[in-house]
Formats: C-alpha cells, sequence, structure tokens
C-alpha cells in the first residue's frame, strides 16, 4: 500500500469572485509555459490582461458554478472517489496545476504517509507544454526542493490509445444514437507558435486536414496533429463517413495566431451550410469545465443559434463515466513512463 496514483488536472480559482479569478488567472498565466514570453514582457503582458480578464471570466465561472464549487474540481473528486476501487497498491490523490489542492501540497502528504512510489496522471490525453510539461516540472520542482524520496513514473500522452478511445466511443454512443447534422470534435487551441518550438520540420504543415502524413517522431511532440489523430481514431470505431464529422480548436486569447480552423468559425460555417442538429465533442478535456460548459454549451450553443442553427447538444466530458474509470486505471499500469 505504498504505491500512490496523482491524478493532476489544470485547476480552477476558489470561487468565482473576481478577487479569486484573478488571482488564479496570474498564476496560470505567469506560467512560462502557458505565457512564453521572457518575465518582464509575461508580467506586462499579465498585467494588462488581468485589468479586465478576472470580471469577465468570473462571470463565466459564476454561470457554470455548482452548489459544490468549480464543475472541473467536483467532477476529478468523483473520479478520483472512483479510482479508489480501481487502485489497490496505495491512495488515490487529486493535485491540481494551479489553485487548490496543489501538487505540493499533495506530494508532501503522501511523503508523510511514507508512500514510495508515485504513479502522476496529468489528465490531458493531447500533448501540450502548457499541460503536460508543466504539470510534470512542477512536481519534479517538488520533488527536488523537499529532497523527496519518491520513485516517480508519469503517464504518457494517450490521446492515440485504445483504452481513451473506447471509453471516448462508449460515452457519446447515447449521443450519436440520436440523429445528428454533423459531430464537432473542438479541441482546445494553442498558438501555433507553441508548437513550431517543439517541431522544427521545415515541411511540417500546421494546416495539414489530416493527421496521416505525420512521422512518428513528429507526432510525439506536435498536439495539433495529436487531436487530428485523436479525431480520426474516434470516427474510425464509431462508425462516422467522412464529412460528418470534423475537427475545430477554442478558447483563442490574446493576438497571436492559434492553431486553426477556429471553434468559432466553424459553428457559423456549420450554420450556414445548413446543419441544423449540431453534436459537439471535447476531447482535450477528460472532465467538464468553463470551456466545455460555458464557452461552448453557453456561448457556442447562442452564436451556432443565432447564425440559423436550431439545436446545439454538447456531449459530456468523460467525468466519471464507469469505461473511462476502468480504461484510466489500465492506462496509469500500462502506459507509463519513469520520470
Ligand atoms: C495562453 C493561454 C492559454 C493556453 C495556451 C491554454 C492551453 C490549454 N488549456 C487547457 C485546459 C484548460 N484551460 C482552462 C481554462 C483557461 N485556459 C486559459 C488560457 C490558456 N489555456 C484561460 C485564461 C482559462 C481560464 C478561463 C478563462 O478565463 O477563459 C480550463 C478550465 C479551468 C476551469 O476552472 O474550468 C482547462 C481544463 C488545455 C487542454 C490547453 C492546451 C492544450
Ligand atoms: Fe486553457
Ligand atoms: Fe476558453
Amino acid at each position: 500500500m505504498t504505491h500512490a496514483l496523482v491524478l493532476i488536472n489544470l485547476g480552477s480559482p476558489a470561487s468565482p469572485k473576481v478577487g479569486d479569478v484573478r488571482r488564479y488567472l496570474d498564476q496560470f498565466l505567469m506560467d512560462p509555459y502557458v505565457v512564453d514570453l521572457p518575465w518582464p514582457l509575461r508580467r506586462l503582458l499579465v498585467s494588462l490582461i488581468l485589468i479586465r480578464r478576472p470580471a469577465q471570466s468570473a462571470h463565466a465561472y459564476e454561470s457554470i458554478w455548482w452548489d459544490e464549487g468549480s464543475p472541473l474540481i467536483v467532477l476529478s473528486r468523483r473520479l478520483q472517489e472512483r479510482m479508489r476501487l480501481q487502485w489497490s497498491q496505495g491512495p488515490v490523490e487529486l493535485a491540481m496545476r494551479y489553485g487548490e489542492p496543489s501538487i505540493e501540497s499533495v506530494l508532501l502528504r503522501l511523503a508523510e504517509q511514507g508512500i514510495t512510489t508515485l504513479t502522476l496522471a496529468p489528465l490531458y490525453p493531447q500533448f501540450a507544454d502548457s499541460t503536460t510539461t508543466t504539470a510534470i516540472e512542477e512536481a519534479r520542482r517538488v520533488v527536488a526542493r523537499h529532497d523527496l524520496k519518491f520513485e516517480v513514473n508519469v503517464l504518457q500522452p494517450f490521446y492515440d490509445q485504445p483504452e481513451y478511445l473506447g471509453a471516448l466511443v462508449d460515452s457519446a454512443r447515447p449521443h450519436l444514437q440520436q440523429p445528428f447534422d454533423h459531430l464537432l470534435l473542438s479541441f482546445h487551441g494553442l498558438p501555433e507558435r507553441h508548437i513550431r518550438k517543439l517541431v522544427k520540420e521545415p515541411g511540417h504543415d500546421l494546416r495539414a486536414t489530416d493527421s496521416h502524413g505525420v512521422s512518428d517522431e513528429v507526432l510525439a511532440r506536435c498536439y495539433r496533429s495529436q487531436c487530428l489523430r485523436t479525431a480520426e481514431l474516434f470516427a474510425e470505431r464509431a462508425g462516422l463517413h467522412p464529412g460528418q464529422w470534423s475537427v475545430s480548436f477554442q478558447s483563442r486569447l490574446g493576438k497571436d495566431k492559434w492553431i486553426e480552423p477556429y471553434t468559432e468559425t466553424r459553428l457559423d460555417e456549420l450554420a450556414t451550410q445548413g446543419v441544423k442538429r449540431l453534436l459537439v465533442m471535447c476531447p482535450a478535456f477528460v472532465a467538464d469545465c468553463i470551456e466545455t460548459l460555458e464557452e461552448i454549451g453557453d456561448r457556442g450553443r447562442e452564436q451556432f443559434m443565432a447564425a440559423g442553427g436550431e439545436e446545439l447538444v454538447l456531449v459530456p466530458c468523460l467525468n466519471d463515466h464507469p469505461r473511462w474509470v476502468t480504461s484510466l486505471a489500465q492506462l496509469c499500469r500500462r502506459n507509463v513512463q519513469p520520470l
């Protein structure tokens, strides 16, 4: 009972109050893996963002907040509870990269309990520096700072793994069995620069519409290609026809160029092309959060209807779906590498 599993996700503000949202956004956006500018420029840009954004985001958080707290945290806790039945080697803990419970507080508590081995599970199917790397590096810093003597394994990106894809198809099936005109797979966006820093191959096309020509070496570093690959494998498993589905990227922030096509653009295009009943899935998130519930479920729906659509159905994330719980346990045993 000395091998702990630590589920890691992004984190939420402590409450939807403007002050708590500002504190959270400051910690999040000052992370050099998220806003990748030298400190003085990052401080300046983030301070500018923090003039207006906290009030806007607080309003959005307020609209989706549950009695028990932030949906992302509540749903992650439910997953943690269910994972306890799947993990007999030791405790299952939940840690957040920003806000609470912090990675530091969780690792220190586990060390006090005499835990000797950790499996860290960053819950991001597709790899990005702004999610996966920053979570792993924070754990590495905590281990070094407190001289913790853990043996550490890390769950690897699972964008193409059968357990994840099987759980996605199972969880979406009730919606796919209803009539629909189109399925949009909306992934979280990234500034193109984040990918170009990792993928130097000159021929690599960030506009490609599929992942077929991408080498394994590039695929391992290119978030966008991994998203395309997830979508292609999902569509194949779900028996979808070409043309019945497409991919887009949401949440652009700031003036930089982010990976395309943008979800906002696609919602208008699909409505204009005559799509009336639209399904939207967000496979980059394993738990519903502000990005799915508010950005797609509220604002996206409004936009699609205003453009002529009739219904936008947001397919829930994997959350604590039973097939996801067993799949994640398998992935955390099989798809890991030493830190
Ligand atoms: C430079 C900005 C951002 C990058 C890059 C980015 C990447 C990224 N984020 C997620 C997952 C989540 N992001 C969430 C919220 C969120 N993201 C950004 C900005 C960037 N994300 C902001 C400013 C916010 C806060 C909300 C807002 O003001 O819009 C969340 C939800 C948190 C919650 O409490 O519900 C998740 C999850 C991924 C997967 C990703 C890159 C692949
Ligand atoms: Fe984000
Ligand atoms: Fe967003």
